[in-house]
C-alpha cells in the first residue's frame, strides 16, 4: 500500500512545478492504520502556502485506493541551514522582553461591561490549528465551569462557524446590539456569521478595528468569565493593534513542533510583550502521532520544540496536542471534539491546557487590588 501511495505521490506535479515531491525525498514514512493513511511533506518555507491546497489534492488522490478510507497529509516546512530564521542563524531572542511602549495617561484600555477577563488565541502562521485550539479551549474553559464566549477575530479567514456548525445568522437586539449565538454552551460571534461564506473578505487596517471593537462592545456577551478570542494568524500590524486596542488579560500562542513555526511563534510572543500583555503560555499542536492501531506514539514532526522553547523564554508550556484524525473530523463537522467526545483522551488534553490557562490568568491578576472599604 505504501508503495502504491509513493507511485501516486510520483505522478503528481508539485505546485512549485518542481519533480515530485517522492524523488525530492519530501515525503515523510507513510503510516497505515485502520485503512488509514498519515505522512507528512517536508516543503521548503518559501513555498509552504502553496503547497496547502496540494496535500488536500493529495488526500483526496490516496483516498480513491482500495482499502484506504482515509487520508491525513501534513504540512511541515524546512528552512535550508544559514537561511534566515534558519534555527542555527536565528538571532537568540531577547532575553528581556522589547521595552514598552510608554503609557499615555488615561491611555488605560477600557474593560468591556460583563466581560471578566479576554484572552487571545494567536500564531505566528497561519494553518497550526490556531482556531482549533481556540473553540476547544474555551470548551474546556466551559467544561470547568466558567461561562465562556467565543469571538472569532479571524476576519480574514473566520472558521469559528465551521468548527461550531453555526450557520444561523445572529439576531440584532432592537437593532442597536447584536444576540450572540449560543453552541455547545459556548456564546459565538464571528465575522463569518455576519457575511456570506463565499464573500471575499476585504477589510483591511482600520475597519478590521472598527469591526472588531463593534463585535466587542456591540454584542450581548451578558456576564462571561473569559472571552477566548480567535485572533487572525501572523504578528503583522492588523495583529498589533488588536493586542493594543483590547483589553486583553492575557494571550495563548500556538505553534506546531517544526522550527518554521516556533520561530513565527516567538515573534507572536515578542508582539504581545511589546504591548504589556501577559504570555499564558504556548501549546505544541500535531505535536505527535499515535497509530491507532498499535497506540504507539510516533513523534514524526520533531515533537518537543515548544516545550524547550517555552522553557528558554521563560514562558509556560501549556500541553501538547497530537495530530488525529478524530480531531479534524470532529472539527470539519462542527462538533468539536471536547464537546463531541468529553471522555475521549483528546478532550483531557485540552482541559487540561484549559485548567492550565486559568492558573495564569488567576497569576497575573493585579496583586494590589485597591483596599476595600468596609462601613460598620
Ligand atoms: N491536532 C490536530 N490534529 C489533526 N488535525 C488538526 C489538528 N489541529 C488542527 N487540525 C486541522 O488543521 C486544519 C487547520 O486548523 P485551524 O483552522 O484550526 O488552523 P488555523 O491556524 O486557525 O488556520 P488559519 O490560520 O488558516 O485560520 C483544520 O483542517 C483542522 O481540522
Amino acid at each position: 500500500m505504501k508503495a502504491r501511495i509513493l507511485g501516486i505521490l510520483r505522478q503528481m506535479t508539485p505546485p512549485d512545478g518542481g519533480p515530485d515531491v517522492v524523488t525530492r525525498s519530501l515525503v515523510s514514512d507513510i503510516f497505515i492504520a485502520d485503512g488509514k493513511a498519515f505522512f507528512s511533506l517536508t516543503v521548503p518555507a518559501a513555498a509552504a502556502e502553496r503547497f496547502e491546497p496540494f496535500c488536500r489534492q493529495i488526500e483526496a488522490e490516496v483516498v480513491k485506493l482500495d482499502g484506504i478510507s482515509k487520508a491525513m497529509v501534513a504540512l511541515t516546512a524546512e528552512k535550508t541551514a544559514g537561511a534566515p530564521g534558519a534555527r542555527n542563524s536565528a538571532p537568540p531572542p531577547p532575553r528581556q522582553p522589547a521595552p514598552a511602549p510608554a503609557r499615555q495617561p488615561g491611555s488605560v484600555k477600557p474593560g468591556i461591561p460583563g466581560i471578566e477577563r479576554i484572552i487571545a488565541v494567536a500564531s505566528g502562521k497561519g494553518g497550526v490549528g490556531k482556531s482549533t485550539t481556540a473553540v476547544n479551549l474555551a470548551l474546556g474553559l466551559a467544561a470547568l465551569g466558567l461561562s465562556v464566549g467565543l469571538l472569532d477575530a479571524d476576519v480574514y479567514g473566520p472558521s469559528v462557524p465551521r468548527l461550531l456548525g453555526l450557520k444561523d445568522k445572529p439576531k440584532s437586539a432592537g437593532g442597536r446590539t447584536i444576540i450572540p449565538l449560543e453552541a455547545f454552551g459556548l456564546k459565538a460571534m464571528s465575522m463569518g456569521l455576519m457575511v456570506d461564506e463565499d464573500t471575499p473578505m476585504i477589510w483591511r487596517g482600520p475597519m478590521v478595528m472598527s469591526a472588531l471593537t463593534q463585535m466587542l462592545r456591540e454584542v450581548e456577551w451578558g456576564p462571561l468569565d473569559v472571552l477566548v478570542v480567535d485572533m487572525p494568524p501572523g504578528t503583522g500590524d492588523a495583529q498589533l493593534t488588536m493586542a493594543q486596542q483590547v483589553p486583553l488579560a492575557g494571550a495563548v500562542i500556538v505553534s506546531t513542533p517544526q522550527d518554521l513555526a516556533l520561530i513565527d511563534a516567538r515573534k507572536g510572543l515578542a508582539m504581545f510583550k511589546k504591548v504589556d500583555v501577559p504570555v499564558l503560555g504556548i501549546v505544541e499542536n500535531m505535536s505527535y502521532f499515535v497509530a491507532p492501531d498499535t497506540g504507539k506514539r510516533y513523534d514524526i514532526f520533531g515533537h518537543g520544540g515548544a516545550r524547550a522553547e517555552a522553557e528558554r523564554l521563560g514562558v509556560p508550556f501549556l500541553g501538547e496536542v497530537p495530530i488525529e484524525m478524530a480531531i479534524r473530523e470532529s472539527s470539519d463537522a462542527g462538533r468539536p471534539v471536547v464537546a463531541s467526545e468529553p471522555d475521549g483522551p483528546h478532550a483531557a488534553v485540552y482541559r487540561d491546557i484549559a485548567a492550565k490557562v486559568l492558573g495564569g490568568l488567576e497569576d497575573s491578576r493585579p496583586k494590589s487590588d485597591a483596599p476595600r472599604i468596609v462601613f460598620e
